[in-house]
């Protein structure tokens, strides 16, 4: 397939055309935060790995870009990783292949980095499967009520508190250490898919806090907590929605991220913020499917959980891809995978690992131990998705020992996910 007659793909170099592109960009995502309030703001753009499809007239068709990621956190290791942002599409020349066109770009500009996984945030669950991206991780939303009951953690009370407006310039540096530091716990193990904005543009991005981007609520505010030290070991950003019912107060804290580097921190951050006066709920998501709250609530059932699907992965080249990750178990394994749209990765792979350590992978043509698609494989990398919880669905085939012990190997002991979506 090819882009339609009439258009080409051009590179965004620059910021140059921002206004056009965010003028062409409500028409994907429509929006009523004034254009002038979204020039102001940083809007998130990899200019450099960005394209766009422009009629030859450059009237703007279509666009993709792509973070550069460079220590994204998989099973054991972190790798460079192509991130798939900004994908949109004008409606006037949707379904004529565009968005194909442009996942194929993508995929050879990854390759030609040596970038051997692509991932990515969906708008919509249905759009990438076909492009052999698998969910890899999930994502948990809590609507914690006021008050609720939390298991005790010793050393919680000895912790100093701090609270303050959020200032970009003075506390980006501090959030971002204690982000990073999360990514490597608990013990070292450390949470497959834990990004932290890594570029200069996302930084500016997650830093804002413009009033264009508020919805009516308060500015942010930030909460830190010290030990005896004075060392940080935690801190969550939150604002405060105001809303009354009948003279009655049912306002709600809209926490945007809470990191704690320990138990007692994590406890100490979410007793504060569920004991604030005048709030009925704490609104928090997305967590990983592990967050300490889930296990810290006395009654998670009443914080009314709900799960989405968060980061999908897509394996572009499989040796190197399977070779940069650890496995949880040993494993000798050969797996028989079809790939309709890289057909280097096709065929039959034997996959070797020790405990905790990394694999080698070499193409054999013995027979395979397990069948199943590049999507799945993806579904499978950040090990959270299991290879048996598939193969119950069909999607991997084979038979039961091989599998276990494959799924064991796959699986890693904390569970993939993050905290913020780009
Ligand atoms: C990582 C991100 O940035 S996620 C953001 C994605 N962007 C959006 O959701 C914005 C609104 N939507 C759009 O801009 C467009 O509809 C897009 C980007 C989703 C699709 O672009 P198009 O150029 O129309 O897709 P294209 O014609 O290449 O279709 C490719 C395939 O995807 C399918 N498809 C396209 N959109 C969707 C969708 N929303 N849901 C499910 N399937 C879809 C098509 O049916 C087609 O399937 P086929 O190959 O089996 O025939």
């Amino acid at each position: 397939m090819a882009l339609p007659a009439g258009t080409r793909l051009v590179a965004l170099d620059t910021a140059d055309r921002l206004e056009e592109v965010l003028r062409f960009d409500a028409w994907t995502f429509p929006t009523g935060t004034p254009l002038a309030d979204r020039v102001a703001t940083e809007s998130g753009i990899p200019w450099g790995r960005a394209w766009a499809v422009e009629t030859l007239d450059g009237d703007l068709r279509a666009m993709y870009g792509c973070h550069g990621l460079r220590r994204f956190p998989v099973p054991g290791a972190v790798v460079p990783v192509g991130w798939l942002t900004w994908v949109g599409v004008h409606p006037v020349a949707r379904r004529q292949g565009i968005l194909r066109e442009l996942i194929s770009h993508h995929f050879a500009d990854c390759l030609a980095r040596g970038e051997a996984v692509s991932g990515l945030n969906a708008a919509e669950a249905a759009i990438y499967g076909r492009f052999g991206y698998g969910q890899a991780s999930t994502q948990v939303s809590l609507t914690v009520p006021r008050g609720a009951a939390l298991r005790d953690v010793a050393g919680s009370s000895e912790l100093s508190l701090e609270m303050r407006e959020w200032d970009p310039e003075r506390d980006g540096p501090v959030v971002e250490a204690l982000h990073a530091a999360y990514a490597q716990l608990p013990a070292g193990l450390g949470r497959p898919g834990w990004a932290t904005w890594e570029t200069p543009t996302l930084r500016k991005y997650v830093d804002q806090d413009p009033p264009a981007l508020r919805g009516g609520q308060e500015p942010q505010r930030l909460v830190l907590v010290r030990d005896g030290a004075g060392e940080l070991r935690g801190y969550a950003r939150f604002r405060r929605k105001p809303e009354w019912q009948l003279n009655v107060p049912r306002s709600s804290v809209q926490l945007r991220d809470i990191v704690a580097l320990d138990p007692a921190a994590a406890h100490r951050l979410w007793s504060v913020l569920l004991d604030l006066d005048l709030m009925a709920t704490v609104a928090a998501g997305p967590l990983a499917s592990d967050d300490p709250i889930l296990s810290l609530l006395v009654d998670a059932r009443a914080a009314l959980p709900t799960t989405n699907d968060m980061q999908w992965i897509r394996i572009l080249d499989l040796p190197r891809a399977l070779a940069e990750r650890r496995y949880a178990a040993p494993v000798d394994v050969v797996l028989e995978v079809t790939d309709a749209l890289i057909p280097a990765n096709a065929g039959r792979w034997r996959v070797v690992a020790d405990a905790f350590g990394h694999a080698a992978v070499t193409r054999v043509d013995t027979e395979q131990d397990l069948r199943l698609d590049i999507r799945e494989l993806g579904s499978a990398h950040l090990g959270s998705t299991s290879l048996a919880a598939l193969a119950q669905a069909g999607l991997v085939r084979g038979t039961a020992e091989p599998l276990a012990r494959a799924a064991v190997a796959w699986s890693w002991p904390v569970a993939a996910g993050v905290d913020w979506v780009f």
